[in-house]
């Protein structure tokens, strides 16, 4: 997409060997979902363990404010409601099971390391624990949808991660979500603002050294046999 760099960058970070992709596939740009995906299974191939997902999102939680970063803590699939999930075809049984258990999809370790982290460093005045809803896109959300979103349950939405954490977990890969809430989702009809994609750039922009101290901050603290250190004792 435009302003994803399309590059995967490899290296240490904090001493601790990473490979980050600079950009993703998304389902709107017309890829098929296991295309979308495909990174996560070359990553386990390369021995990674630990995934740190990111994304932009609307915020819909009424008490979200624009540069919010929000742990997510559980998705809703709602492509996956019409049968559009990247585990659909044949069992790649090399990779995992047939039927993955979703209910514990995001490591609730990982997730409490990074409250501390951000805690630490100063950010939890911005920090908040949600549900992520994912939407095929491209075009952003009516009026009418982010009410129903966010009676389902949704604290933010967005177009991407969670058909990478899918893939992921069916690997065996643990996960970490954060979303960076770049914009209020318009929830009234009275509302003049209106969803855009600058904003979502410049919010971005305007959080990238922080989102980049607490990522870093945390792979330093992930050990290599998925232990931690320094968290829980
Ligand atoms: O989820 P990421 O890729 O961070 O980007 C989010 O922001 C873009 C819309 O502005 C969409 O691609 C949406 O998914
Ligand atoms: N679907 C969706 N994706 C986003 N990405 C960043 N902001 C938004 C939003 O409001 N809706």
């Amino acid at each position: 997409v435009h302003g994803h760099a399309g590059r995967l960058i490899f290296g240490t970070l904090n001493g601790k060997p990473c490979v980050c992709m600079q950009g993703r596939f998304h389902l709107y740009e017309g890829y098929p979902i296991w295309k979308v995906t495909f990174p996560i299974r070359i990553f386990k191939l390369l021995g990674v363990q630990t995934v740190i997902l990111t994304n932009a999102a609307g915020g819909l939680n009424q008490d979200y404010k624009v540069g919010d970063v929000m742990l997510i803590k559980d998705h809703l699939n709602l492509p996956g409601f019409a049968g559009n999930n990247p585990l659909v075809g044949p069992n790649e049984e090399r990779f995992g099971v047939r039927f993955p258990c979703m209910s514990d999809a995001y490591d609730r370790d990982l997730l409490k390391a990074a409250q501390v982290v951000g805690a630490e460093l100063g950010y939890s005045d911005f920090m908040k624990e949600g549900v992520y809803c994912v939407l095929g896109g491209p075009s952003f959300e009516t009026i009418a949808e982010c009410r129903m979103l966010n009676r389902l349950g949704a604290d933010a939405v967005g177009m991407s991660t969670v058909h990478e954490v899918i893939v992921a977990r069916h690997c065996g890969l643990r996960v970490l979500g954060l979303s960076l809430i770049t914009n209020k989702a318009v929830m009234d009809y009275e509302s003049e603002e209106r969803a855009n994609h600058e904003e979502v750039l410049q919010t971005g922009k305007q959080r990238a050294e922080q989102l980049e101290k607490l990522v870093s901050t945390l792979v330093a603290r992930v050990e290599l046999n998925n232990n931690y250190c320094g968290f829980g004792d």
